[in-house]
C-alpha cells in the first residue's frame, strides 16, 4: 500500500486524461436522481423574511439591534452550508486527473466534514476516510477532499453522503475499487432528540475489491484505525 502524491515528481509521463462527466444534480431519493432546483429561484430577501418569521416565532424580537441583521447572516450562511448543490464534479476535479500507472491503494483519511443533517437542518461534522485502487489513473489528492466538500455541502443523510463520494470517484477514475468511512456526531442527537453526546455514526461505503476482497478491506480498515504522527 503507499500513500501517493499526485504530483508524481518522479515521471516525465504526468498528462491530464479523461472527461467528467458532470451531475451537479446527482442527489438521489430511492435510487432515483432528484431534480435540484436553482437555488436563485428563492431569492435572499425570501430566505431573509422565513428566518424572520422564525425568530418571532422562538418569542424574540426580530428589530431589537442584535437581531436586525440576523435574517440576513443567516440566509447566506445557509447559503453557503448548501453551496455544495452549485458544484459539480467537473468543476473540482478540474482536470487533474494523471495517468501514472500506480496501482497501489491510495488513502486520504481524517478529512474533516462538515455537513447539515435533512431532517432537522443541524449540523453534523466529523472525519472521512477515502481509498481507492488506481486502475492506472490517480486523481489529485485535494480533489478527495474536495468531493467530501461538495457532498457535505447539501442537506444530507450520512448514509448517501458516503455513498455519494464513493459513486463520484468511481466514475472520475474507474479504479479497481473505493473505500469511503465516514464517523459523525450528530447534532440533532447531541443539542436536542435522545441527547447523546459522545454517540459515533459511522458509515461505509465499499466498491469493487473493498467490496469483493477481504483482505483489501481489512488493510484500508487497519490504516485508519491506525494513528499516523502529528505534525
Ligand atoms: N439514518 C440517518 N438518520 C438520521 C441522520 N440524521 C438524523 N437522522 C435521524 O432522523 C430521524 C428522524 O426521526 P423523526 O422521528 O422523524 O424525528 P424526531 O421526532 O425529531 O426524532 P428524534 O431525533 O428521535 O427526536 C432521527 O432518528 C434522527 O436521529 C442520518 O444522517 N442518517
Ligand atoms: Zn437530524
Amino acid at each position: 500500500m503507499t500513500i501517493s502524491s499526485p504530483q508524481g515528481s518522479n515521471s516525465t509521463g504526468n498528462e491530464r486524461v479523461g472527461k467528467i462527466d458532470s451531475r451537479p444534480d446527482r442527489n438521489t431519493h430511492n435510487g432515483e436522481p432528484v431534480k435540484i432546483h436553482d437555488p436563485e429561484e428563492v431569492s435572499l430577501e425570501d430566505m431573509m423574511a422565513s428566518v424572520r418569521q422564525i425568530i418571532l416565532g422562538v418569542g424574540e424580537d426580530p428589530d431589537r439591534e442584535g437581531l436586525l441583521k440576523t435574517p440576513k447572516r443567516v440566509a447566506e450562511s445557509m447559503r453557503f452550508l448548501t453551496s455544495g448543490y452549485n458544484q459539480s464534479l467537473d468543476d473540482i476535479i478540474n482536470g487533474a486527473i494523471f495517468d501514472e500507472g500506480h496501482n497501489e491503494m491510495v488513502l486520504v483519511r481524517d478529512i474533516n466534514f462538515f455537513s447539515m443533517c435533512e431532517h432537522h437542518m443541524l449540523p453534523f461534522m466529523g472525519r472521512a476516510h477515502v481509498a481507492y485502487i488506481p486502475n492506472q489513473k490517480v486523481v489529485g489528492l485535494s480533489k478527495l477532499a474536495r468531493i467530501v466538500d461538495m457532498y457535505s455541502r447539501r442537506m444530507q443523510v450520512q448514509e448517501r453522503l458516503t455513498r455519494q463520494v464513493a459513486e463520484a470517484l468511481q466514475e472520475v477514475l474507474e479504479p479497481k475499487g473505493v473505500a469511503v468511512v465516514m464517523e459523525a456526531s450528530h447534532m440533532c442527537m447531541v443539542m436536542r432528540g435522545v441527547q447523546k453526546p459522545g454517540a459515533w455514526t459511522v458509515t461505509s461505503a465499499m466498491l469493487g475489491a473493498f467490496q469483493e476482497d477481504q483482505r483489501t478491506r481489512e488493510e484500508f480498515l487497519n490504516l485508519i484505525r491506525h494513528q499516523p504522527g502529528a505534525f
